[in-house]
């Protein structure tokens, strides 16, 4: 056990109580220099002296507390927890001003040198990756068949072959890699999940010292003690590899001239040339962008088709309506990505897929673990949420420096005056006389994030989407599993908790509608 990891020590309480104090003073002063007005803090519920709100902070999904919180005091809460400032946005009016009117002030991430400095994880906040509108690209067509005949063979795999196809189209588009025969795409996932998991550890703040006391940093790795730093050597290595290993195949490639065009070719054409002043760094940064396509969007993307698959099993209505709507238009062949202006509804299906359950309610999370043994161990976990760089005045209000200012996509996109009975599953909403109808809010308007830091995948995942769910649609029918009777299981609509929220597990059962249906899968 190590003082100076934090996520096993016990000395650490006298530790962190001292940095609570030591933030408490610092906040204070630098609130009599910021706040010249005397403005107020926004509304947001009363804390105690040193430790504010940490009582109150919500540990089980956080978004329905904050739905209810801004019920109470208005679209907009701030609250404090061991010094750290938070605003909770609630309405999309609050997001458009913070985050996009005022975007140089509001899309700043928390430094976190365990994570950043340390591990070389940073390129999970430096991304510039951006897929552009409707890129359609092939090979989705191409991964979304391969799905199709798997799911034939093994229907009830039906999640391992969701994750495949999506981390397929995500290989792919990025390095041009096909994972079925590709022995380095395979490795690449592998490396990929380890990564994803040292990220949740070392993001996770308050689980390391030197995120409160980023000059620890020095603190050789032979100290006594020290046992974090070789952790974070080992992730460094992992991340390496990660980043790394696929760029730079896709450049050998490019030399032998066999590269298959991609999101990595496409960057590296753009390179400036060796040698000059910006090289090195537009590398980084473009290698980075690449690798982040893939830990960024598998999860999420996979989470919102679980959703799909769960509204499914228990909206049979809106599925046949959906495969009426594929019959009339395709004429018994598969769906391409030019046949979405004639699938109105399906692309309403897609829609409400994203906004009944969300994958990430608060747009970025936010998250605090709480032993319920020994209330003092806690751990403060902060998924990737905007931070206010300077204190800011507001609509009257005073928005302290490094504030945590989080969009509630969840209470944006369940706003019942914007979304009638907002937690029935209805495409029918987003649909006015056979159409697509503007006037209502899209999803998108929160569901990937907002302002500068929104989602540079959006693109990509809703295309993933649209081809996976019409896909579908088109040749299986997917029904509620089955128990021990042989009667219909009951699902319930739950969502995980935690920095992802994921449908929680459910039975289903996916069966082709007709031999038809198989034979065209088969000819796929
Ligand atoms: C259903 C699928 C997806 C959802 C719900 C989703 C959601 C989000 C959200 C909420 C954020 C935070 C935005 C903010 O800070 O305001 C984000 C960031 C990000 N997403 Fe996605 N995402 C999805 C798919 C993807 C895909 C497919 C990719 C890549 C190909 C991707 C790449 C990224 C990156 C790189 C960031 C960080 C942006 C930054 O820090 O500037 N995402 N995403």
């Amino acid at each position: 056990m190590s003082l100076l990891d934090t996520s096993t020590s016990t000395p650490y309480y006298a530790v962190a109580i001292a940095v609570v104090i030591y933030r408490l003073i610092l906040s204070s002063s630098q609130a009599r220099r910021d706040n010249p007005n005397r403005l107020p803090l926004p509304p947001g519920p009363k804390g105690y002296p040193i430790i504010d709100n940490l009582l109150d902070f919500p540990t089980v999904r956080p978004w329905l507390v904050y739905d209810e919180w801004l019920k109470t005091y208005g679209d907009m809460i701030y609250f404090k927890v061991l010094g750290q400032s938070f605003l909770i946005l609630g309405s999309l009016d609050r997001t458009y001003d913070l985050f996009e009117k005022r975007s140089s002030n509001y899309s700043d991430r928390p430094r976190m040198p365990m994570l950043n400095e340390l591990c070389g994880l940073h390129l999970f906040y430096t991304s510039t990756v951006s897929h552009r509108r409707n890129l359609e690209w092939p090979m989705q067509i191409e991964t979304t068949r391969a799905f199709l005949r798997k799911l034939l063979a093994s229907p009830e795999d039906f999640l391992l072959h969701v994750r495949h196809a999506i981390a397929a189209t995500l290989l792919r588009a990025t390095y041009g890699m096909a994972i079925d025969d590709d022995e380095k795409a395979k490795e690449h996932v592998e490396t990929a999940e380890i990564a994803l998991a040292s990220l949740a550890e070392a993001g996770n703040p308050g689980s390391f010292l030197v995120d409160l006391f980023p000059a620890m940093k020095a603190i050789p790795s032979w100290v006594p003690g020290a046992g974090w730093k070789k952790k974070a050597a080992y992730w460094r290595t992992v991340s390496d590899t990660f980043v790394q290993k696929p760029w730079s195949m896709v450049i050998e490639k490019l030399k032998t001239g066999t590269a298959e065009p991609c999101v990595a070719t496409a960057m590296i054409e753009k390179l400036p040339e060796d040698g000059s002043p910006n090289a090195a760094e537009e590398t980084e940064i473009a290698r980075n962008a690449c690798a982040v396509a893939f830990g960024a969007g598998s999860d999420t993307t996979v989470s919102t088709v679980q959703s799909f698959f769960m509204a499914m099993t228990l909206n049979p209505e809106v599925q046949k309506r959906a495969q009426e709507e594929l019959d009339r238009a395709l004429g018994g062949r598969l769906p391409e990505f030019s046949d979405r202006p004639n699938l109105p509804y399906v692309t309403a299906v897609v829609k409400e897929s994203m906004r009944w359950q969300l994958v990430t309610p608060l747009g970025e999370n936010i998250d605090i673990i709480l032993d319920v043994r020994n209330p003092l161990i806690f751990r403060l976990s902060v998924g990737v949420p905007h931070k206010a760089s300077e204190a800011d005045e507001y609509d009257g209000y005073y928005i302290p420096k490094d504030t945590i200012v989080i969009g509630n996509s969840w209470s944006i996109l369940h706003d019942p005056t914007i979304y009638k009975d907002p937690f029935n599953y209805s495409p029918e909403r987003f649909l006015k006389d056979g159409k697509i109808d503007p006037a209502v809010r899209d999803p998108t308007v929160a569901f990937f994030g907002f302002g500068r830091r929104i989602c540079p995948g959006r693109f990509l995942s809703q295309d993933s989407m649209f081809i996976l769910i019409s896909s579908l649609l088109s040749v299986f029918d997917i029904k509620p599993g089955l128990d021990n009777e042989g009667k219909e299981v009951k699902i319930n609509p739950q969502m995980t908790n935690g920095l992802m929220s994921y449908p929680e597990p459910f039975k289903c059962r996916i069966t082709p509608r007709s031999t038809k249906a198989e034979q065209l899968i088969h000819q796929s």
